[in-house]
């Protein structure tokens, strides 16, 4: 079963989430827009979503609040660069050019290889996604129902667990704040499929 999703647009929107985005647009992290736009997302234990990039419509910057259980939001370079980046771990070896095309004929594989890191969202946390983080690499949350914490946490620095620490896995909101352009009508939308 896939997660659970809600829309929210500027005059659906409770108070106490508007106070929260008025904080956020206080950190300056949207220029001169204010966000307009809230999605929010209920994962269960074992729920995720697959790696992912938001596309341009969001630009330049996305926003979530975590609340619940923690969970990885694990983070993927594009098929392209990590195309670039296998070529050129390739070069000099007798049978790289056979290794590619395998490589890229196993998902798994192909995205094993193309795991960057991952960040720790633990609850009240925010994440601000900009720069790299939204036009290059793609991000997705596992379908796991508890994560290991490894030295692949890029912010363990500002956590409160450590390495080698499991994480049970337990009912997770987020919210997902964003500036879309041009909102003219608001409206709600109930649904498991948002795309
Ligand atoms: O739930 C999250 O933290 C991420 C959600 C997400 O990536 C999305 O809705 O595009
Ligand atoms: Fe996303």
């Amino acid at each position: 079963m896939d997660r659970q999703c809600v829309k929210l647009t500027q005059s659906l929107c409770p108070q106490w989430l508007q106070h929260q985005m008025d904080r956020i647009t206080g950190l300056g992290v949207f220029g001169e827009k204010k966000p307009n736009h809230v999605l929010v997302n209920e994962y269960l234990p074992g729920q995720g979503i697959m790696p992912h990039e938001d596309g341009p419509l969001f630009y330049p910057t996305i926003t979530t609040i975590s609340l619940g259980g923690p969970c990885q939001l694990n983070l993927y370079r594009p098929h392209t660069s990590m195309q670039n980046h296998s070529e050129e771990q390739d070069e000099g070896t007798e049978n790289g050019e056979q290794n590619g095309e395998e490589n890229s004929n196993n998902l798994e594989y192909d995205l094993e290889a193309r795991y960057v890191g991952s960040l720790l969202l633990e609850a009240r946390s925010l994440l601000v996604l900009q720069e790299d983080l939204y036009v290059t690499f793609l991000h997705g949350i596992e379908e796991t129902k508890q994560d290991v914490v490894t030295d692949r946490i890029l912010n363990l620095g500002s956590c409160t667990v450590n390495v080698g620490d499991t994480v049970e896995r337990s009912t997770r909101i987020s919210l997902t704040i964003r500036h879309v352009p041009r909102v003219i009508k608001a409206k709600l939308l109930l649904g498991k499929n948002r795309r």
